[in-house]
């Protein structure tokens, strides 16, 4: 999860020369300019690329989901991450639990020693932690760090003690709980999952219990979201985060013709209001995955918006 923009400056170059064309379907990078949030490329049409264009209301506070063990946590992130990958990063938690079959280290989680992860507890390395399921989890200053760093809106997948402790911290964030339509339903998802023995599919149900009172209390939790339909939830989500409806698509020909100009790309759109602007001078050095991304300004379009770039 988290990962860069597939997008590199120096494959562009060689691609093409000075007053070519360039097809933006097969990346997707996302900056804010002014008061808006622009998606480029990603748009998943064989025929046209585009930038997509958000308004900034959508916000850049963490998202905090949470809800019990098999409930779908997991399948909406990877669905809203897949969709947004420029726009979302994971907060990759420590755990001491052992790891599941496909997870990867650093990727799902940071699996760790007990001891070793009570040590960097104490030495103050962690926004949040909590023991659950009889193991410990939690969220270091880093991992959130990356995530800003990369120029993304965090997604924490942590459980409901620990959206109370980031709720009583100085971090601002949209708390979001997710619930099942029923407890049977979730009981069979956990199973069907075939992820946990049979003693921790009952830990886990019998926990779930305590999570979903917690969970529907008042206070805690800005939305609450029920996980029948799968795809019904994560549209639901995305409204909440504002990825629906207002989005607003600034749709480019295909075949766009573009200029370079030292280390920007104009892209002409054929109508002389509605060009924009690539600085292609931001892609450079950096780790990977911490890049910021592309620079973008317009001219004509938003033109009171721009911030980057000398157009
Ligand atoms: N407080 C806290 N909870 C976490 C963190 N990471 C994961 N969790 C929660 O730990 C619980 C168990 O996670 P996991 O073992 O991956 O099982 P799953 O929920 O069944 O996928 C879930 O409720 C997660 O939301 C964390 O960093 N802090
Ligand atoms: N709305 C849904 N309807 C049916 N199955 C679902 C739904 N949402 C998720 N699942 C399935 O339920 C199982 C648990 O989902 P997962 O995302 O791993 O939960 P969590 O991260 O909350 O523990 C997975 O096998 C997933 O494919």
């Amino acid at each position: 999860m988290g990962e860069a923009p597939a997008f590199f400056a120096d494959d562009l170059q060689a691609r093409f020369s000075n007053g070519f064309h360039l097809k933006l379907k097969d990346f997707e990078t996302a900056t804010v300019v002014g008061n808006k949030t622009y998606v480029i490329g990603g748009i998943d049409d064989p025929t046209s690329t585009g930038v997509r264009i958000f308004d900034k209301s959508i916000g850049e506070w963490p998202i905090v989901i949470s809800g019990p063990s098999g409930v779908g946590k997991g399948t909406l992130i990877n669905m809203l991450m897949k969709e947004f990958p420029s726009m979302f990063g994971f907060s990759v938690s420590h755990t001491t639990r052992a790891p599941r079959e496909k997870e990867e280290n650093g990727v799902h989680y940071h699996f760790t020693d007990r001891s070793v992860m009570e040590e960097e507890i104490k030495a103050g390395k962690f926004l949040e932690f909590a023991a659950v399921h009889g193991n410990l989890y939690g969220t270091s200053i880093e991992a959130v760090e990356i995530v800003a760093d990369a120029g993304k809106r965090c997604i924490l997948d942590i459980d409901v003690q620990g959206a109370r402790s980031v709720r009583a911290s100085s971090l601002e964030a949209i708390f979001i709980f997710i619930c099942p339509p029923s407890f049977e339903e979730l009981e069979k998802r956990l199973r069907a999952r075939g992820t946990e023995t049979e003693e921790q599919i009952q830990k886990r149900l019998r926990n779930a219990k305590a999570e979903l009172e917690q969970g529907n209390s008042p206070g805690l939790f800005d939305h609450i979201l029920v996980n029948n339909d799968l795809e019904a939830c994560y549209e639901r989500l995305k409204k909440i985060l504002g990825l629906n409806g207002t989005t607003e698509v600034f749709a480019l020909p295909m075949e766009l013709s573009l200029s370079i100009i030292d280390e920007k790309i104009l892209i002409n759109s054929g109508n002389a209001d509605q060009k924009i602007v690539l600085d292609l001078s931001s892609m450079k050095g950096g780790a990977p995955g911490r890049t910021r991304g592309l620079y973008m300004s317009t001219t004509g379009l938003h033109s009171d918006d721009v911030t980057n770039g000398n157009f």
